[in-house]
């Protein structure tokens, strides 16, 4: 079916402002929407997907968009929307903007130098090949420039995985359940899920399926104190708050006063009571202090550069500087150092990120060891083990899209060591026998 010509300019005038990247463009996307509420969730979806489309496959296009007299946001318009709807859809083309989408969909794109294939910013695509090598960095960026699956988990206060199921199907939702988390469950296509009374009444939640592991490391149990030091909106949270059955004490810290408000109505409809929100200054402030030495397991989530969610928010990878990247480890250093105060002795300490960069990830916690001798690395292969995770890993989680079909997640389980007691010293019975000192 022929989309009205109007889609195009729409499509047009959203990229032009979304381009400029002066905010995340799901923010931009939402606020457009708003000020135009003439359309309707197809048209929106059309407008939307494009828009990514474009973010994904940038360098790509730009290489055409330059080329010919239409203007260059309106061909990228046009690559987005063609590349999702498909050529025929589109209205009001003129010949040579036919003959332009005719050609780039025939370009045999396994031909083009790397970084274009790749379509990643040249310092971001060299950081990938120095870690991955050239081919498999490849292979992860063609993954990551494809959209996410919709993931749930089932709240197990509230329902099992099977119930759910058979109850999406209902809807007509067709669902599986996913390999490595327990709880959770893939979805085909994206339906609108927030009508639904399993969403309303809290039995399911949207949350990737690498996220969901990351939450299990943890290991948080029955009557358990725990704290989610990067609660923010709470995702995980809500996965540690079922876990550890409604029990115990959950503290969900963190300095955004804004994403822990967006906690609050997901809190209630999950049904769970052990949550405590709490925002702080920052990560020394005296709130954390009283609770210093007396925590069972602490979930640092961090802040990073998000690079491992980029099928989702796929202008990060335009968006993000190689210098804010190294203000970032500072900060997750300085956050991981503030929440192991928190940690008892035996206790668990959790770092976790959604990046795919050595240096937001083995290199913050191999730092944090050689800091911190009452720390200890626990392998990952041991925590898998005892949480029954059907994953082969080595010394750290490192989820991967092209791997294992989640966003890219990294982890590090870390464990306070038991005080070791200091020798007794055996005190001479005779003063004489004390080593006398030279003269
Ligand atoms: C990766 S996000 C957390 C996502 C969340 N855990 C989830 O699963 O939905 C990182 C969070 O760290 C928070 N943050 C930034 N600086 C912080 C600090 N110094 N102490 C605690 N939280 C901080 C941010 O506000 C943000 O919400």
């Amino acid at each position: 079916m022929r989309l009205p010509p109007a889609i195009i300019a729409n499509t047009e005038e959203v990229l032009r402002e979304i381009l400029r990247f002066t905010s995340p463009a799901d923010v931009t996307l939402s606020r457009y929407f708003k000020d135009h509420p003439r359309f309707g969730g197809r048209e929106r979806g059309v407008i939307a997907e494009a828009v990514y489309a474009v973010l994904r496959n940038k360098s790509f296009f730009t290489d055409f968009a330059g080329a010919g007299n239409t203007p260059s946001m309106r061909k990228l318009a046009l690559l987005g929307l063609a590349e999702t709807v498909g050529i025929d859809a589109l209205g009001g083309l003129s010949e040579d903007e036919t003959h332009l989408l005719t050609r780039v969909k025939e370009v045999d794109r396994s031909l083009l130098p790397p970084q274009t294939q790749a379509n990643l910013p040249g310092w971001l695509y060299d950081k990938l090949v120095a870690q991955f090598g050239e081919q498999e960095a490849l292979q992860l960026a063609a993954v990551l420039n494809t959209p996410a699956p919709l993931d749930l988990r089932v709240n197990s206060i509230k329902a099992n995985r099977e119930d759910v199921i058979a109850e999406l199907a209902k809807a007509p939702i067709a669902a599986e359940p996913m390999p490595y988390a327990p709880l959770g469950l893939r979805v085909h296509k994206k339906p609108a899920l927030q009508n639904l009374p399993l969403f309303k009444e809290g039995a399911i939640e949207v949350q990737d399926e690498g996220s969901q592991v990351l939450a299990q490391l943890l290991g948080a149990r029955r009557g358990e104190m725990v704290v989610d030091f990067c609660a923010g909106a709470g995702g995980k949270t809500l996965a540690l708050g079922a876990t550890m059955r409604n029990t115990g004490r959950l503290y969900a810290f963190d300095v955004s006063d804004k994403r822990l408000s967006k906690l609050k109505p997901r809190l209630a409809r999950s049904g769970l009571s052990n949550v405590h929100p709490v925002l702080i200054a920052h990560e020394r402030d005296a709130k954390i202090k009283r609770l210093a030495g007396k925590i069972d397991r602490v979930l640092v989530d961090a802040p990073c550069s998000g690079l491992g969610t980029l099928r989702r928010n796929p202008d990060v990878k335009w968006r993000q500087k190689p210098e804010a990247v190294a203000e970032m480890q500072e900060k997750q250093a300085s956050i991981l150092d503030g929440a192991s105060r928190l940690v008892k002795t035996g206790g668990r300490l959790v770092y976790a990120t959604c990046s795919l960069l050595n240096e937001e990830n083995d290199v913050i916690v191999e730092q944090f060891l050689s800091t911190h001798p009452d720390f200890e690395l626990v392998p990952m292969n041991q925590v898998l083990e005892e949480q029954k995770i059907p994953l082969e890993m080595d010394q750290y989680l490192k989820m991967l899209p092209h791997k294992h079909q989640t966003d890219g997640f990294f982890a590090a389980v870390l464990q306070r060591k038991a005080k070791v007691k200091a020798p007794a010293v055996e005190t001479p019975a005779d003063e004489s026998e004390l080593p006398q000192a030279e003269e």
